[in-house]
């Protein structure tokens, strides 16, 4: 018996070998097929149809290349250009470049084939049969995140069909007073943090992160929104956890260790669902009460999912209460980094082109005022509009999507087996110039004037929220959440005063030393600076308060240096250039801003070409009712004067002096090519110490003023002309404003000379100016600019593998999630508020080699057009039909308004002999004007005015006496 035991028992134990031994040889099989077999069919599969792309690697593939680029690309500062590509996708860009456009890399034993052409990527996105299907991404992420965006098939319809009357444009008009409540929020808390400094630095990423959170928990949960708010926090935390996280999973195995980080994914993936089964019970039995609030995504949600119900009249029709859960997780993930990365880049984009926030602040007043913003106000902001178009262009928040072939399938000349990934890289088809011409990587959002169909050759090439039956459900909600938030820094501000001229002293900045707790993929100490500035309380009315309007102009301009007043004037340019009707009206409406202009002139010693000066003004000739004793607008072709901060300029002298012996009938208002300023702004590093620093914002602190202006007209109500005080938050712009890249490129000339220059956009060499940008920038910034500041080095804190997350994630959403956006916030370049000239080392030029040519521009005579006819927010409406359901083609009728000549570099006038040219011709009245000006300069002011000038001014006073 005993014997017979141990035999059974040894039978067990062979058995119980075998079977494990078996068991171990399938899984060592399955791996290996996966790991070895798969991929080299695949690899001899695509390169037999003439595909190339890199060498399987066992068993990570390009893992690891694409991670080490990744650190390595990110671990330089980021040269300030918006050609982002290199830098987001770094190992793609190599391999398209080493393969051609569609070639292969390995995501583990995957092949990643990129889908460069527009068309093809409608193909696969439009296909309605599952055959491109999701990746499915890895259990780790399938645990983070679930819901619509990862389904398939029947489940994915239904889940669709429920949650899409949520988005629907009438339900989203619902949850407007949401929006606005969380930007008053935002904008209190941005007053209060400011308080009664003029000037404050800040960390727009977290700010703009918690925004969106906030937007996203009221819209969410309505009532519930504090649960909801700590839903957020965790879902924050996984995703850091989980970015973390998939840096090693391509470690065999690596994915069943319980480790600490992965423990803790898992619980906070309970605490949320306890927190929304919490949240949702409550709302179910409030509903049974008849007391819910369906205005919220939730409540839309439930009541959706009761209609799809009843019609099916069966009980597991609709969608379960931990799927109502997964979609409300991703509402959070979907909707709240993607929009906040969206307006991030968006304040960002518009302090590099103060102009274009000048005109969107313009627009947002013109139509809201002082209204809080509707949704039909925000349906007609065109401008803002094109802007926003044109960031999601250039920096979408999703750089690629992936599809995966489930069974063979034909795409353009290939045929694909089942188990090849699809990336559809959009970032780089947002940036291929075959698509969006020479200016590809610059932003100009006026190519959005006329619709997105119109943008590009080829229509698809714009699709930062997808395409196909799959585009993002929430791009409705996204667009007017961030046409909202944006608005409102745009609108006078209740609680703020309005801006005053900035001081001559140096302001103080805040820094906020260090991250908040929970906001580990904030940008430490790199900000954007938002500046709230005081403005005078203006009553444009009031001849007293009109004389005050005049000599704060007149002080503004006396204190200001050079570069700034160049500054002012090249956005008084550009603003002629993008919008000539508008600039007329201003300078007609504000003689007394005109006045100043002029007086910055005279005070830059500009004087001009008599030749081209009647050239220009010839083209310029509008018909128009003549403004009789109004001043003529007249861009002018000048001479800058080479070297700003040194003084000996006799045109200066001139200027004035000459003024005087000149009485035309027609006077003008010359201002600087951009080309001048941009040479003189270039110049203007060399100013002196002496010179009065300035706070930077003051170059959107003086767009306020012009913009501003506008308002102090009688004729005009505005917010400004109101007795009471109102104010702006500016966002913050360099102190030297970047000159708009989209018209620099028009003529920028490379240097052969510096031949890695030559793709850089123009505005570089401006914005560079900028001290801590330097500081960031000791590789090619310092290299070609030499830059006059001290060098102070400084940390770069990128995330390493944060843009390498996408691949994991469940949903195929190639996020980037802050790592663009990160690396730019990490570094000061825009809180400029600590860029006073002199802080500028005594003696620094810049480099020599310097190619002024790239400065110099040509107007953009493309006049903006009304969006009023694109009545919706949705990008659907502005599409071609087959590409986005039911969508209609916006046709905005473009008005090309007679436009500059184009100006090219030869044509910059020089006086004979390299003499500056003459000034412009004065009226009688205009040089009373001036005249009385030049007497009314306080010694204070006449001290501070550089030292030629000061002598000229000196010299008329004596003589006007
Ligand atoms: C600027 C903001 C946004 C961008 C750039 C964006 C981008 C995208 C993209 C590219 C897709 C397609 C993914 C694919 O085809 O694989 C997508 C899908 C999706 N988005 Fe958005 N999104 C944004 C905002 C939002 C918001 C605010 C929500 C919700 C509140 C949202 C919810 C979703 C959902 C649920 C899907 C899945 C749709 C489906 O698979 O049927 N998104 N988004």
């Amino acid at each position: 018996m005993a014997m017979g035991e141990s035999v059974s028992e040894d039978m067990a134990w062979s058995l119980a070998w075998g079977v494990g031994g078996l068991l171990l040889l399938a899984w060592a099989l399955r791996t290996l097929n996966w790991a070895w077999w798969t991929p080299r069919r695949l690899e001899r599969a695509l390169r037999a149809q003439g595909l190339n792309g890199t060498p399987y690697r066992f068993p990570n593939g390009d893992f690891k290349e694409n991670i080490r680029l990744a650190k390595e690309a990110s671990s330089t500062p980021m040269p300030l250009t918006h050609d982002i590509v290199p830098r987001v996708l770094p190992f793609l860009r190599r391999a398209i470049d080493e393969y051609g456009k569609i070639c292969f890399t390995w995501f583990g034993p995957v092949p990643r084939v990129t889908i460069m052409d527009p068309e093809l990527v409608r193909e696969v996105l439009s296909n309605k049969f599952g055959h491109f299907g999701k990746p499915k991404g890895s259990p780790l992420g399938r645990l983070f995140l679930r819901g619509l965006v990862s389904y398939e098939g029947e489940k994915w319809v239904k889940h669709r069909r429920i949650m899409n009357p949520a988005f629907h444009v009438e339900k989203l008009k619902r949850m407007l007073p949401a929006f606005c409540a969380c930007c008053s929020d935002l904008m209190s808390r941005w007053e209060n943090l400011v308080g009664s400094e003029a000037c404050y630095e800040l960390d727009v990423w977290p700010e703009l992160q918690s925004f969106t959170g906030d937007v996203i928990s009221r819209t969410a949960f309505g009532g519930s929104c504090e649960e909801g708010r700590r839903i957020f926090q965790l879902q924050a935390e996984q995703a850091e956890l989980l970015i973390q996280t998939i840096q090693n999973l391509y470690i065999p195995g690596y994915r069943f260790l319980p480790t600490p980080k992965k423990n803790r994914l898992k619980a906070a993936d309970r605490e949320i669902r306890a927190l929304l089964r919490g949240i949702i019970k409550k709302r179910e039995q409030a509903m049974k009460l008849g007391k819910a609030s369906n205005d919220d995504l939730l409540g839309l949600l439930m009541e959706s999912n009761l209609e799809y119900y009843q019609e099916h009249g069966n009980k597991n029709a609709g969608i379960t209460p931990e799927d109502v859960i997964d979609e409300c997780k991703l509402f959070y993930f979907a909707g709240q980094e993607t929009t906040s990365v969206l307006l991030t880049w968006t304040m960002i984009v518009l302090s590099m082109h103060p102009s274009w926030q000048v005109r969107a602040r313009q627009e947002v007043l013109q139509v809201f005022g002082e209204r809080k913003p509707d949704f039909d106000g925000l349906s007609r902001l065109k401008n803002v509009t094109m802007i926003l178009y044109e960031v999601l262009r250039l920096y979408p928040p999703a750089v690629f999507l992936q599809r995966q072939t489930y069974k063979t399938m034909k795409l353009g000349d290939v045929i694909y087996p089942p188990g090849v990934t699809l990336l559809m890289p959009i970032i780089f088809i947002h940036h291929d110039l075959n698509y969006w011409g020479k200016d590809a990587n610059e932003f100009n959002p006026e190519r959005f004037a006329e619709g997105i169909s119109k943008a590009s050759k080829d229509h698809v090439a714009f699709f930062p929220f997808g395409g196909g039956p799959r585009i993002c459900i929430g791009q409705n909600f996204a667009l007017l959440e961030a046409k909202m938030g944006l608005s409102f820094p745009l609108l006078p501000s209740p609680n703020l005063l309005p801006a005053q001229p900035p001081s001559p002293r140096e302001r103080p900045t805040t820094r906020r030393p260090q991250c908040r707790a929970g906001e580990q993929r904030s940008v430490c100490g790199r900000s954007i600076e938002l500046k709230l500035e005081e403005r005078r309380r203006m009553a444009a009315q009031q001849p007293q308060q009109q004389q005050q309007v005049a000599n704060s102009f007149t002080s503004q301009f006396a204190v200001m240096s050079k570069a700034q007043l160049y500054d002012i004037l090249s956005q008084m340019k550009a603003l002629i250039e993008q919008n000539q009707q508008e600039a007329r009206q201003i300078l007609i409406d504000n003689p007394l801003l005109t006045r100043a202009l002029f007086q910055a002139q005279i005070m830059l010693g500009m004087v001009q070409s008599p030749k081209v000066m009647s050239n220009t003004q010839q083209a310029l000739q509008q018909p128009q009712p003549a403004q009789v004793g109004q001043p003529q607008i007249v861009h002018s072709l000048q001479t800058v004067p080479a070297k700003v901060g040194e003084q000996s300029e006799p045109g200066s002298s001139q200027s004035l002096l000459s003024a005087r012996q000149q009485h035309p009938t027609q006077p003008s208002i010359s201002l600087p090519l951009a080309s001048g300023s941009s040479q003189s702004l270039l110049s203007a590093r060399q100013q002196r110490p002496t010179q009065p620093s300035i706070s930077l914002s003051l170059a959107s602190g003086s767009s306020q003023s012009l913009l501003s202006a506008r308002q102090q007209h009688p004729t005009q109500p505005s917010p400004l002309s109101e007795p009471q005080t109102k104010g702006f938050l500016n966002l913050q712009v360099p102190s030297v404003t970047p000159i708009q890249s989209s018209q620099i490129q028009n003529i920028s000339q490379p240097n052969p000379a510096a031949p890695h220059y030559s793709n850089l956009p123009s505005h570089l060499p401006m914005i560079s100016v900028h001290p801590q940008q330097t500081l960031q920038n000791p590789g090619l910034f310092n290299q070609l600019l030499q830059p006059p500041f001290p060098l102070q080095p400084r940390q770069v804190t990128m995330q390493p593998f944060a843009i390498q997350f996408h691949p994991q994630m469940p949903h195929s959403l190639g996020l980037q999630p802050s790592s663009a956006s990160q690396q730019l916030l990490s570094q000061p370049l825009f809180h400029s508020g600590i860029t006073p000239p002199s802080s500028f080392p005594q003696g620094q030029a810049p480099h020599p080699s310097q190619p002024p040519q790239h400065l110099y521009q040509v107007g953009s005579s493309h006049m903006g057009t009304d969006y009023g006819t694109q009545v919706s927010t949705s990008m659907q409406k502005d599409r071609g039909a087959p590409w986005v359901l039911g969508s209609s083609e916006i046709t905005t009728v473009g008005t090309q308004l007679p436009g500059l000549p184009p100006m090219i570099s030869g044509q910059i006038a020089t006086g004979a002999g390299g003499q500056p040219p003459r000034p412009p011709p004065l009226t009688p009245e205009m040089e009373k004007a001036l005249l009385q000006q030049v007497m009314g300069l306080t010694p204070e002011q006449i001290n501070l005015l550089p030292p030629e000038q000061r002598n000229q001014v000196l010299q008329l006073r004596e003589m006007l006496k």
